[in-house]
């Protein structure tokens, strides 16, 4: 009820920032390593087959500027040996086909053991086919007549013309042979191996893919190539240049990054989307499916409307790009083809569905990632998947609903509809959320039928049948009534000791140009729903009992009397209104706000995934730590906050502050004890954190005359050995400072919860730095996210922040 309450309220605004230059900050590579899930494992077969039925045919060229882009190929199949020194069942030699496609000079192979020679091909293309043949075990595929070890369709025998031979080769490569030799001839299993395969861009001298490979049952190959990041951060994987502000397109598959110059060399036609040449005919990195069909600028710029509208189509629907079946586990058990297109085909699928495993109770339809509450009411009773365990959504409140223990938020919305659940009750819902309990012939109301219940649901992020967002299922004019919406909301929640600056952060956003704040929108939206909650006989109870609740600003009473009023949209405040909402807001307890990011220009210098999307909102929440009571009991009321923001004054460390006792504590220790209480509540158990170092300004002045050390906790600061400031030749004494205090934060935190601090650096008084900390806090939660889940068949990626530069 708190935070229905608190919803009414005006909103302000905020800001935090970003130092991009140090690992620790947005752009962390080690995150994906740290939050991948556990390790990946593979069985590698002695041989992969060659099919060349497999080996993609792109669309035939018909563009005269992809022509132009893309020339002609150069396939390079290239040896890769192994010590025998290694450990057993290591690989001796592995083959892969490299495509170049340029009439440019053949690169010279560093890599692989081999010679190197000319192929025959037709016309232009006969000095510009190299193989390279190694002196490790190759396997010579059964296409391979002639016994040299390339497959005989590059022969010019086999090629039908010049230009099929582009369309379909310049733009697909193949593992043809591998080979392992093992001890005791047998590759043991569930081991993470070497690599097999090695894929070069022959113009790229320092830039080499790794690809671990697992053929699946179904003949999908599930490789997930990586690739090594030896070439400094942000430049163009083909040609090494730019910086992390050219734009550039991402492969789906590996992950390389191309710039304007290059993406059309490496990625050819893209008959399966944007993929490296050399990625054609693998499956995608799972963490990218969300870029699936989002194409960027710098596409658009070097093709016409139509080749984009190709790639991208061919990009959603080719077979390879598919989610394989196998990897979507339901009720614990993987779906197979079939299941997973009637799930797919269904009148309500899965929004967005990724591999990973989910719970499906298949009479009323909810559905959920595993271990979290419910987050959509699909179609039901579809036959897929195991049974639904008790377990299946970690609920721990010993209430049923369909055998499954539903989850605290779930227990609000039945107790919001009106639904006795004391005694652990085991209740029966259907899908149009009649319920019954069990072992009772009273059939109860429909729980959606009350405003109230959508109004819970919408709160705390929980579904409501499809059918109720548009009821008449018909779009009026394309527009679903407006608060019908289930509306998503990610939660930013924005906790500090005293003064350290939050009340200026969440000010900065709200007259933050970059932020898009809707709470106008969303007061019009509720305006009924307020209506409902305050005539509620137990909100008016509460309410004449004011006096005894703390933490309600006195100033909130002066609205609350008019919170059906204020919640109309022909609604305009007066003088005194503005006057008492500054009372609210400022320093009191709690205020939050709605907001979007709107379209920037530096959404295209990140990932499709992370880039501006109009449907999704905000809400930046900031909790004053007086609020937060005994041993932070009111945390609970955040469980449903997508991440934590944690401000620390840098200058803190040499301020005391008094307490109602007369006790001096030094600051930054009463900072460090109220960030390890607040990471450790159960709340935020999995939840990330981003630290908000705040005040750089300030203790750029200060740190000059007042040491670090003057805080206990900082004894072992010296200046002159902090290391890892990477290129920084010469950082002043106040970014080492900085560096060390975020490195203190970070080791407290891992020693507590066993996670990674994100950290991100801000002046608050600043709108950029603000802006670049909302923008990091956003990317950390689409992150989390679109990250697959717990399973072990692929690699999650890694993120590059947009404030980094
Ligand atoms: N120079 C400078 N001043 C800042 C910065 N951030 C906050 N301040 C100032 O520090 C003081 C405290 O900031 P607040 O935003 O009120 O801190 P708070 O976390 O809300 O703390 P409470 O007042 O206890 O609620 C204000 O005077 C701010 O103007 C900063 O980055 N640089
Ligand atoms: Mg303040």
């Amino acid at each position: 009820m708190d935070s229905l309450l608190r919803k009414l309220w005006p909103a302000v605004s905020a800001i935090p920032e970003n130092n991009d230059d140090e690992e620790i900050f947005s752009t962390d590579y080690s995150i994906a390593v740290e939050y991948g899930g556990p390790p990946v494992t593979y069985d590698i077969p002695q041989v992969i087959p060659v099919d060349i039925s497999r080996i993609p045919v792109a669309a035939p060229v018909s563009s005269p500027s992809l022509l132009k882009n893309i020339s002609l190929p150069v396939i390079q199949p290239i040896v890769k040996s192994r010590t025998s020194n290694q450990k057993s069942s290591t690989v001796e030699s592995s083959v892969a086909l490299v495509v170049d496609n340029g009439y440019e000079s053949i690169p010279e192979l560093s890599h692989g053991v081999g010679s190197s020679g000319a192929l025959g091909y037709p016309g232009i293309l006969d000095n510009s086919q190299v193989i390279s043949t190694g002196s490790g075990v190759m396997e010579v595929p059964s296409d391979d007549k002639d016994g040299d070890g390339s497959q005989d369709y590059m022969n010019p025998t086999n090629s039908e013309s010049t230009e099929s031979c582009l369309s379909s080769r310049a733009h697909s490569s193949e593992i043809f042979s591998s080979r392992e030799d093992d001890d005791n001839n047998e590759a043991p299993h569930h081991v993470k191996r070497p690599s097999i395969v090695t894929f070069r861009d022959p113009e790229s001298a320092d830039v080499i893919a790794q690809e671990e490979c697992c053929p699946s049952e179904n003949g999908r190959v599930t490789a997930s190539p990586k690739v090594e990041r030896n070439v400094k951060k942000g430049v163009c994987y083909r040609c090494l240049k730019g910086s992390r502000l050219t734009k550039k397109e991402v492969c789906i598959v590996c992950g390389a990054k191309y710039c304007h110059n290059c993406v059309l060399r490496a990625m050819g036609s893209m008959p399966e989307g944007r993929k490296c040449v050399t990625c054609i005919g693998v499956s995608i990195d799972e963490a990218r499916r969300g870029m699936l069909g989002k194409y960027s600028t710098l596409l658009k710029r070097l093709l016409s409307d139509s080749e984009v509208k190709r790639i991208m189509e061919a990009e959603v629907f080719c077979q390879i790009n598919q989610i394989p079946p196998e990897l979507v586990f339901v009720n614990d058990e993987p779906l197979s083809q079939e299941e997973l297109v009637l799930l797919q085909n269904s009148k309500n699928p899965p929004r967005n569905l990724r591999p990973g495993c989910y719970w499906y109770d298949r009479v009323s339809g909810f559905w959920g990632k595993e271990g979290q509450k419910p987050s959509q009411i699909i179609s039901s009773q579809l036959n897929i998947g195991g049974d639904i365990k008790r377990n299946a959504s970690n609920g721990n409140t010993n209430v049923l609903i369909n055998s499954r223990e539903i989850t605290k938020e779930e227990l609000w919305m039945l107790k919001v509809a009106g639904v006795p659940c004391e005694g652990n009750p085991h209740f029966w819902v259907s899908e149009d959320g009649s319920i019954q309990e069990e072992g009772q012939n009273n059939m109860r109301d429909r729980i959606w039928d009350k405003t109230r219940t959508k109004l819970v649901c919408a709160f705390f992020s929980l579904p409501v049948p499809p059918d109720l967002k548009n009821p008449s299922g018909v779009e009026a004019n394309g527009v679903i009534p407006a608060n019908l919406v289930q509306i998503s909301l990610h939660k930013l929640l924005l906790v500090g000791y005293n003064k350290s600056g939050t009340c200026t952060i969440y000010k900065q956003a709200t007259v933050l140009g970059d932020l898009e704040v809707i709470s106008p929108a969303v007061a019009c939206e509720y305006a009924p729903c307020v209506e409902e909650l305050w005539k509620d006989a137990a909100i008016q109870a509460t309410y004449n009992r004011r006096n005894e609740l703390a933490m309600l600003p006195r100033a909130a009473t002066y609205f609350l009397d008019r919170a059906v009023e204020i919640s109309r949209a022909d609604y305009e405040p007066n003088e005194m209104d503005i006057l008492y909402a500054e009372g609210i807001t400022s320093s009191n307890s709690l205020a939050c706000m709605e907001f979007s990011f709107p379209k920037s220009t530096r959404d295209d210098l990140v990932e499709p995934e992370y880039q501006h999307d109009p449907s999704l909102r905000y809400q930046l929440i900031r909790l004053h730590p007086r609020s937060l009571g005994a041993n932070c009991k009111w945390l609970d009321m955040f469980v449903d906050a997508d991440i934590l923001l944690f401000c620390v004054a840098l200058t803190d460390y040499d301020e005391y502050s008094e307490n109602g006792n007369g006790v001096l504590t030094n600051k930054m220790l009463g900072s460090k004890q109220l960030f390890e209480s607040v990471v450790t509540h159960p709340t935020f158990h999995n939840k990330n954190v981003l630290l908000i170092l705040n005040k750089f300004d300030l203790l750029e002045e200060k740190i000059g005359q007042a040491p670090l050390t003057r805080c206990e906790w900082f004894c072992d600061f010296n200046p002159f050995t902090t290391q890892n400031l990477h290129n920084r030749t010469n950082p002043s004494l106040a970014q080492r400072a900085f560096h060390y205090i975020a490195m203190k934060f970070k080791t407290l935190f891992l020693s507590l919860t066993a996670r990674k601090l994100f950290v991100s650096l801000t002046t608050g008084l600043e709108n950029d730095t603000v802006d670049e900390a909302l923008r990091y806090a956003r990317e950390i939660v689409m992150w989390e996210k679109e990250k697959p889940q717990s399973i072990n068949e692929w690699s999650s990626t890694d993120i590059e922040a947009s404030s980094t530069s």
